[in-house]
């Protein structure tokens, strides 16, 4: 059986749970007193078959049914207790016919009847709620696609047309989009499709999280999304899940579009929120048989299964303690074994590794990769480059809301590593002048060269490496050495990291770099 994703199944059954508790106990006791009004005092005033009518009618309430339960029980257990002592009341009928019954049986005055239709009516309020989350999230996508963003169209048309375009100046970006939107989406067999994706939300002020993004995410792929926080990282993941609604542009999961078959693609993904999902009262081995029953594992299978997947993060030595005593980077890992263990063709990992010591990242590591070799298309959001270097088949960086560059590390390596990065230390007395002189002279001599940061003396430069070998390179700077009574410099290629501070820093506006650096 496929169901939905941990995050959803729990946000469902805290739900359920609180709406229960809170109806049972605002409601019980009233109704309890309401029950005693109507056979006390007023049942001589009313006839039998009104007195009938009120009672069943009641049945359909949990809350009476509860209270009902409650004051039965109560009621059974006095008359026996007065019954079995030495002067019983004499209104009360001690008979071995009376006392011996069985409480639970559907006789008049037990609480069987009261627990059958209680079970019945928690069943069907479980439906319901089921049924009001599709309901509910389907009228939250009409308002938020067709009334609140029919409006702001109207009434930001430029900002609309700029913000929201979806052209990018970057051609993997572009071609990537311009793919998706030429070929029918059958022909484009992916396990993941994003087209033309935009949520704002419709609050004070309006935020346009994610600006009309396109890109496939094969089967057997890791696509890593990177950006800083606020990028729009979650929100994506947040639709892809079906718990943010889509403001334009769609979402497929194996053909099934996220706005018309919801139910179809929650069942198609594994999601490893940021924070942290997990029912705290129950240990880590029952959780995991859950989700193992959830996923529609065989009972004699279960246990292999969950002692497997909790081998591959070693969580055995905690499997038997309550959630609630798991350290942050060891539910961080249960987190992602109940993401990772389900069927699903799709497995979204926000962060997976925050939180995580050493040991347990390359464990994390090892598990995204064979669960990627498996066949499953995976997506995660990572701060760590290293991380994304090691397992990220393909990634994009995101910056407030859009693409601005798209492809596996090593091509964003070379596209972006067309440069050095100088660092050079001043000596402190140096004076002003002589700063200002350093500066012309580096200007002057690598052309293309751009300062990205200068403090206390340390300037941080990004140097074209056309032209410029290493040798030529050197050569300049231990001249530069001596003539500017330098401290130190150092010369490297650029990382991934610096790929991403390139991007990901609000401060850079599109094309900036390439504009200053051919
Ligand atoms: N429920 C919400 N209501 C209003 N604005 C929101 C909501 N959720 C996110 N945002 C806004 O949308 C933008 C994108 O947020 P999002 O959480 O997707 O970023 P992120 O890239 O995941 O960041 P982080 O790395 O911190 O997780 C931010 O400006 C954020 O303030």
């Amino acid at each position: 059986m496929r169901m939905f994703s941990p995050f959803t199944f729990k946000v469902i059954i805290e739900r359920y749970v609180f709406i229960a508790i809170l109806l049972l106990a605002l409601c019980s006791f009233p109704i309890m007193k309401s029950n005693f009004i109507i056979f006390l005092e007023v049942q001589h005033k009313m006839s039998k078959a009104t007195r009938a009518f009120i009672l069943n009618s009641l049945l359909f309430f949990p809350n009476y049914n509860l209270a009902k339960c409650i004051d039965d029980y109560f009621t059974f257990y006095q008359i026996k207790k007065w019954c079995s002592g030495n002067k019983p009341p004499v209104y009360i009928n001690c008979s071995k016919e009376n006392t011996e019954k069985n409480v639970y049986s559907l006789e008049e005055k037990m609480i069987g009847k009261y627990m059958i239709v209680m079970s019945i009516t928690g069943f069907i309020c479980l439906l319901l709620l089921f049924f009001l989350d599709t309901t509910l999230w389907k009228l939250r996508t009409f308002l938020s696609q067709y009334v609140y963003f029919g409006i702001y169209k109207t009434f930001r048309k430029e900002k609309v047309s700029k913000e929201l375009s979806g052209e990018s100046d970057d051609e993997d970006v572009q071609n990537e989009r311009q793919r998706i939107l030429g070929q029918p989406r059958e022909l484009l067999n992916s396990a993941v499709l994003i087209k033309e994706l935009t949520k704002i939300y419709f609050k004070y002020p309006v935020i346009l999280a994610v600006k009309n993004i396109s890109v496939t995410i094969q089967k057997g792929e890791c696509f890593g999304l990177l950006g800083f926080n606020g990028a729009g990282k979650t929100t994506t993941f947040k639709i892809l899940t079906g718990e943010e609604t889509v403001t334009s542009g769609d979402v497929f999961l194996e053909q099934f579009s996220i706005t018309k078959r919801l139910q179809k693609v929650k069942s198609r993904v594994g999601y490893c929120p940021q924070s942290e999902a997990l029912l705290e009262y129950m240990t880590g081995r029952e959780i995991m048989i859950m989700y193992a029953r959830l996923w529609g594992i065989s009972e004699p299978q279960i246990q292999l299964y969950v002692n497997r997947w909790l081998s591959s993060m070693q969580l055995e030595l905690h499997a038997d303690k309550l959630i609630i005593t798991y350290s942050g980077g060891t539910k961080r890992r249960l987190s992602t074994a109940i993401a990772l263990m389900g069927n699903t063709s799709v497995i979204l990992l926000d962060e997976p590794s925050t939180g995580m010591d050493p040991g347990a990242r390359r464990l994390l590591w090892d598990a995204v990769t064979w669960t990627r070799e498996s066949g499953k298309a995976i997506i995660i959001t990572s701060h760590r480059m290293e991380e994304c270097d090691a397992f990220c088949t393909r990634l994009a960086i995101m910056v407030e809301g859009k693409f601005m560059c798209l492809g596996s590390p090593q091509h964003l390596k070379s596209k972006f590593g067309n440069i050095y990065v100088l660092k050079i230390k001043v000596k402190i007395d140096a004076q002003e002048d002589k700063l200002n002189d350093l500066k012309f002279f580096i200007t002057m001599t690598f052309p293309g060269s751009v300062l990205k940061h200068e403090n206390q003396g340390i300037l941080n430069y990004y140097i074209p490496s056309k032209d410029n070998s290493w040798g030529k390179v050197f050569g300049i700077l231990e001249e530069a050495k001596e003539k500017f009574n330098l401290e130190d410099y150092s010369i490297s290629q650029i990382t991934l990291e610096q790929v991403f501070l390139i991007f990901a820093n609000p401060e850079n506006t599109e094309g900036d770099y390439q504009e200053k650096v051919p």
